[in-house]
């Protein structure tokens, strides 16, 4: 408990908890009486990524607006960190959907390009802004839930395991998974734990060699997904869930959170710059950039039919 109660304190430190104040307790709202508009602020300043925080519930929706495909790429990724950093110094907001300002598609993951025939330095500063990215939103005090709204594939699903909770538009068409394998290349440790953290050992040994994209209702079953709901109903639910949650002494379930986040935490904290070094190398081979040649090749060309 003690080495917990050290990791919360130094997440809390690090900015990664945020202290709130019991005062804060949001009791005053029902989610019925939830009204998102009059209190609301645009507290975006990024090209690709939509800030809106309603400080009378507390609730932020970022949303990603990086066209055609949310695809994340080093620019979008330091915009992100940026835009998630205002968040965790504002006392007022305490928690935060994840979602997309793009029809169709939550985020396409990992933008290929940073990957495919960039120089080592280059792709030394994409990992570590995604290695930043994940630490801040799987090590947040603050609850945040993934309202999925559209495909979610590979880093797009790392986003959301890294959620408290994750809501998906029910809708077949939408996929969500670790389909890395598809692409010829390997998701990290960190994108698997997540997985088995969420699904199980079984469920993420089948899905991260088979690189399985699931639809909305299997994702569901297998857990991947907490609920489904229409897509016009996503952000309110989003929202009422927020409450929900905000019923629950920020203090208690920051301290539960960091216990259950820590053993992954920590692993990646020790093994960061191993990560990156294992990523470089990994996309220096000539096999594997040919490999994400080929894929970007089958993006574009299927675009063509
Ligand atoms: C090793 C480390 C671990 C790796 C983790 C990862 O996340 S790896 C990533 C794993 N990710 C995946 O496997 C997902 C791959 N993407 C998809 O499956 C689909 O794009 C979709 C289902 C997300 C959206 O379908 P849709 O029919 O709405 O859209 P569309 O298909 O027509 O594409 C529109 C444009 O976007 C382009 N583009 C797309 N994705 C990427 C990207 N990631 N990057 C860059 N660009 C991308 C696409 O080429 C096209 O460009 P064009 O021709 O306009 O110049």
């Amino acid at each position: 408990m003690a080495s917990v109660l050290r990791q919360a304190a130094r997440l809390a430190s690090s900015r990664c908890l945020t202290q709130l104040s019991a005062a804060s307790s949001t009791s005053r709202l029902g989610a019925s009486s939830y009204n998102f508009s009059p209190s609301s602020r645009n507290a975006s300043t990024s090209s690709t990524i939509k800030v809106q925080l309603d400080s009378n519930t507390g609730v932020a929706i970022m949303m990603f607006q990086n066209p055609p495909v949310n695809s994340m790429s080093l620019d979008f990724m330091t915009e992100f960190v940026i835009a998630w950093d205002k968040l965790e110094l504002d006392k007022s907001c305490r928690g935060i959907i994840l979602t997309s300002a793009l029809p169709n598609v939550f985020s396409a993951g990992l933008d290929i390009m940073d990957m495919y025939g960039t120089t080592p330095e280059h792709r030394t500063a994409f990992w570590k802004a995604l290695q930043e990215l994940w630490l801040k939103v799987y090590g947040s005090g603050k609850i945040v839930v993934a309202a999925i709204n559209g495909a979610s594939p590979a880093g797009g699903c790392l986003m959301a395991l890294s959620c408290d909770y994750r809501i998906m538009i029910d809708n077949p068409k939408y996929k969500i998974g670790i389909n890395e394998t598809k692409l010829g290349i390997v998701a990290p440790f960190w994108f698997k734990d997540c997985l088995e953290n969420t699904v199980g050992y079984r469920m993420s040994e089948m899905s991260v060699q088979y690189g399985i994209l699931y639809n909305s209702a299997e994702a569901l079953k297998i857990g991947l997904v907490d609920q489904l709901v229409p897509e016009d109903k996503l952000i309110s639910t989003a929202t009422e869930t927020m409450i929900k949650w905000f019923a629950i002494p920020d203090y208690a379930r920051q301290i539960s959170k960091a216990m259950v986040r820590k053993a992954t935490m920590d692993k990646m904290l020790a093994g960061r710059e191993a990560d990156i070094t294992n990523f470089v190398t990994f996309t220096n081979k000539d096999s594997i950039q040919k490999s994400l040649g080929m894929y970007m090749e089958m993006l574009k060309g299927r675009k063509a039919k």
